[in-house]
């Protein structure tokens, strides 16, 4: 079943283009990491998911459901972490639950709430007096409010700490083990590479790769460096691993070698240079992350339209 829909979605503010007739589809169960870098349109395609404001052309469905005519009846069926929340500065963290609770119909218990995203403390705190961290994982609680079928979650690490970061992946794990579909937009890679089944890549408002990290991986052809300390780096050693099947782009330098290898060359590598006249002192491999693919797409991207 398809949860989100977007079809030929483009977007106009005036003479600026936010998003170019973009078409996206996220099946249920899945999490999508929608990626891209500032001004790419992130923001706004949640926003029209939201309803927060309209298309130009096309159309974005929700559960099948035009996001726009039937926007009451899809709002108590997902969760939303918006890009910036004004909390009520006089209202506590209990409070704001109550308020979504009975806003949704839910009967969540708050406490169970707040212990969930890890500030039960500061329940009968008001939020003016909460750091920007502790506001974000508030808002990440009133999301989770009625266990809604899908999560929108707009950069949800902003403002936490490198714990805190932890803790909302694993949240959203827990919320897609319950069946939740997520959807949200980040700038860190690596929270969107641990745990989600698909990525878009977002650049000047059009989807320009979208697929698991591993296929992206296959498709930009990025291997792994595999990076060597020797003893003495000689023209003949050099030569020698040039020369191994799957090797690729050997750079050198004071005491090293580094080379890109296809998968399986790792030992006929390490095997030629252990049987040269170098002593092998060290090797690491490191796999292209996925900034580098990152980076990769969008400067191809703006390259290609300069
Ligand atoms: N209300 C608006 N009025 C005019 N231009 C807008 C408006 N909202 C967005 N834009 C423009 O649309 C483009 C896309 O902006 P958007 O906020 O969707 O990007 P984003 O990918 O979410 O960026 P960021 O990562 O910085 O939040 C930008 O050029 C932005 O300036």
């Amino acid at each position: 079943m398809t949860v989100i829909k977007l079809d030929g979605i483009t977007k106009k503010f005036g003479s600026v283009t936010a998003l170019d007739n973009l078409d996206l589809t996220v099946e249920k169960g899945e999490i999508y990491g929608f990626l891209g870098p500032n001004g790419s349109g992130k923001s706004t395609t949640i926003n029209i998911l939201l309803d927060f404001i309209q298309p130009t052309n096309g159309q974005a469905t929700l559960f099948g459901q035009d996001v726009h005519t039937n926007s009451a009846a899809i709002r108590d069926r997902i969760g939303v972490l918006p890009d910036a929340y004004d909390t009520y500065d006089r209202l506590t963290g209990r409070q704001h639950l109550e308020f979504t609770i009975e806003s949704k119909g839910a009967s969540d218990d708050p406490m169970e709430l707040l212990e969930r995203v890890g500030i039960p403390e500061a329940a009968d705190r008001t939020a003016d007096g909460y750091s920007k961290g502790m506001t974000q994982r508030l808002v990440l609680s009133m999301a989770l409010v009625g266990d809604p079928d899908l999560l929108i979650l707009d950069e949800p690490s902003t403002g936490l700490d490198p714990n805190g970061a932890r803790e909302m992946r694993e949240i959203i794990m827990e919320q897609n083990q319950r069946g939740a579909t997520i959807f949200f937009s980040s700038h860190i890679m690596e929270q969107v590479e641990a745990i989600c089944d698909r990525v878009g890549i977002l650049s000047n408002g059009t989807l320009i790769a979208e697929d698991s990290i591993h296929e992206l991986r296959q498709q930009m052809d990025t291997k792994t460096t595999l990076t060597l300390v020797v003893s003495d780096v000689t023209p003949a050693v050099v030569d020698a691993v040039q020369n191994c099947t799957g090797v690729s782009n050997v750079t050198t330098g004071n005491d090293q070698i580094s080379v890109s290898i296809a998968d399986g060359s790792k030992a006929a590598v390490i095997n030629t240079i252990e049987s040269s006249a170098v002593e092998l002192q060290d090797f690491s491999t490191s796999e292209a992350s996925l900034e580098d693919l990152f980076t990769a797409y969008t400067t191809e991207q703006t390259e290609g339209s300069a």
